[in-house]
């Protein structure tokens, strides 16, 4: 490595190891524990990469940032932060940041950046001039946890691309509100934010959804109607669930993304496709590619950024930040101001949160308007987890009545999104024919693909089973057990 890289940070240790590391990998260093001194160099012309603590005593790099943009455009300047919200990682994107580390770094990756910062040297796209709506007090996304970090560190290096991403993690974990984030800061920002949930609509509705269809394409399209593709023009699409698109949909959306545009369904005008794909899922895209329910190719075309939300089991450091600004959202919607004592707390880190952070944002709703003294003590935590029909404590258990109840819940989704007005007719075969899916493709998975075994198994016909694979266009594949 060649070059001379301007080093500032107020902690005498991190200045002197990174200065060793740097001068032993061959850069001259120049290093610093003011802004001010910062500034003067780059002024004067020095250095050919920056490396900068967002806090010094004397003033905030982040705010120094479009001033050194404008100085000196072509200066790279990657920023470490150990003022780790996601904001921090937002503004690093927003300005211009080269890089944003969260702190403690990693030496050798801090080298790999500055060395790819030598070499590459190009401009980024500008900087926003705009205020970004809200600071700390009103973050987007809540938790300084490690597993959380690395999360920011991949929103702010997106954020000026228009790159697809694909978000997985169990369900609320945050999906919706990485993907929004994602928007609400992107350079697509002034755009619509469409999200379209594949597990909540009938599968032979989707296309419809996805693409339009116009008056009399099928029975019940009383009207033209325009699709999600249509009504995200300019802004972001978030197929939510994207594991449960039949696989027509899939291939259509595909060939979508391919040309970029499409037509509504009974359509011919052909409109250009012009929105932000990001796609989110709680399940394992990998094992229904094995099953032949995922399009290997489609998984590649979304999955160009992956971003993985960790469940909250895995980052309980984050639980009291999480409690204490969902304490605060309750009060700004009316409901009566609370604090939680530490051992609540201490009762919260200890959970297994199987309904991760939505889980927790209701229990402490709930304790806001049962709970009636102004401090939410650990005692009436404790009973409330205990209280809970699928409490947190316990592992969730199949209940023998739970398919039922997830049908029945299914149903009636799919009967509100219809509102006034009825679903198409045909519902009976419509949803059976849902619930034979995953049930044959479930079977077969664990019979390894032996059909004579499967047929067994589910106690029907071998016949009827090939027939009902072949329907269905399950992708039958030998000698690999996928559950
Ligand atoms: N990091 C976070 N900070 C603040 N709120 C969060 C965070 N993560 C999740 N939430 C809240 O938890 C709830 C669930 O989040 P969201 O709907 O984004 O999850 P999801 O992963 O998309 O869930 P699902 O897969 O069930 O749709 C929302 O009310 C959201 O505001």
């Amino acid at each position: 490595m060649e070059g001379t890289i301007l080093v500032a940070d107020d902690d005498r240790t991190i200045r002197t190891v990174l200065a060793q590391a740097l001068t032993r990998a061959g850069c001259r260093v120049r290093a610093t524990g003011t802004a001010t001194t910062l500034w003067r160099w780059i002024e004067e012309g020095e250095g050919d990469v920056v490396v900068t603590d967002v806090m010094m005593p004397d003033g905030d790099a982040l705010d120094l940032l479009p001033a050194i943009r404008k100085r000196r455009p072509e200066l790279p300047v990657i920023v470490m932060s150990a003022q780790n919200t996601v904001m921090t990682a937002i503004r690093a994107a927003e300005v211009g940041a080269y890089e944003y580390l969260p702190k403690p770094f990693d030496l050798k990756e801090v080298l790999g950046q500055v060395s790819k910062a030598l070499n590459q040297k190009t401009r980024r796209t500008p900087a926003v001039e705009e205020e970004a709506p809200g600071r700390e007090d009103n973050l987007p996304l809540i938790g300084r946890s490690p597993a959380m970090q690395e999360v920011y560190r991949i929103l702010a290096r997106l954020m000026n691309t228009d790159l697809g991403v694909m978000i997985t993690g169990e369900s609320g974990t945050g999906k919706e509100l990485v993907a929004r984030a994602l928007h609400n800061y992107g350079l697509r920002k002034k755009g619509p934010f469409v999200a379209i949930n594949m597990a909540a609509i009938p599968r032979d509705l989707i296309e419809s959804e996805l693409f339009g269809h116009e008056k009399g394409a099928f029975t019940g399209a009383d009207r033209a109607i325009a699709g999600k593709f249509e009504q995200a023009k300019g802004g972001t699409l978030f197929l939510d669930e994207v594991g449960d698109m039949p696989l027509d949909a899939q291939t259509r959306l595909l060939r979508v993304l391919q040309e970029g545009e499409f037509t509504r369904v009974g359509g011919r005008e052909v409109q250009s496709a012009d929105a932000r794909i990001i796609a989110a899922t709680h399940q394992d895209l990998r094992n229904l590619i094995n099953e032949g329910r995922f399009r290997e190719d489609l998984f590649y075309r979304l999955n160009v950024v992956p971003i993985r939300l960790p469940p909250l089991r895995e980052r309980l450091e984050d639980v009291a930040d999480l409690a204490r600004a969902f304490l605060r959202r309750a009060e700004i919607e009316g409901l009566p101001r609370k604090t939680i004592s530490r051992e609540a707390l201490d009762i919260l880190k200890k959970q297994g949160w199987s309904g991760n952070v939505r889980e927790l944002e209701n229990l402490i709703r709930r304790l806001c308007v049962l709970c009636p003294d102004e401090v939410i003590s650990g005692q009436v935590v404790a009973q409330e987890i205990s209280a809970r029909p699928s409490s947190a404590l316990a592992p969730q258990v199949a209940q023998p009545q739970r398919l039922a109840h997830a049908i029945e819940a299914h149903l009636r989704r799919y009967f509100d999104l219809h509102g006034d007005g009825l679903p198409p007719d045909g519902l009976y075969d419509r949803i059976l024919k849902e619930m034979e899916l995953p049930l044959i493709s479930l079977s077969l998975s664990a019979t390894r693909g032996n059909q004579v075994r499967t047929a067994e198994l589910l106690g029907i016909n071998r016949n009827t089973l090939r027939k009902k694979i072949k329907d269905l266009d399950i992708r039958v594949t030998r000698g690999k057990r996928m559950m």
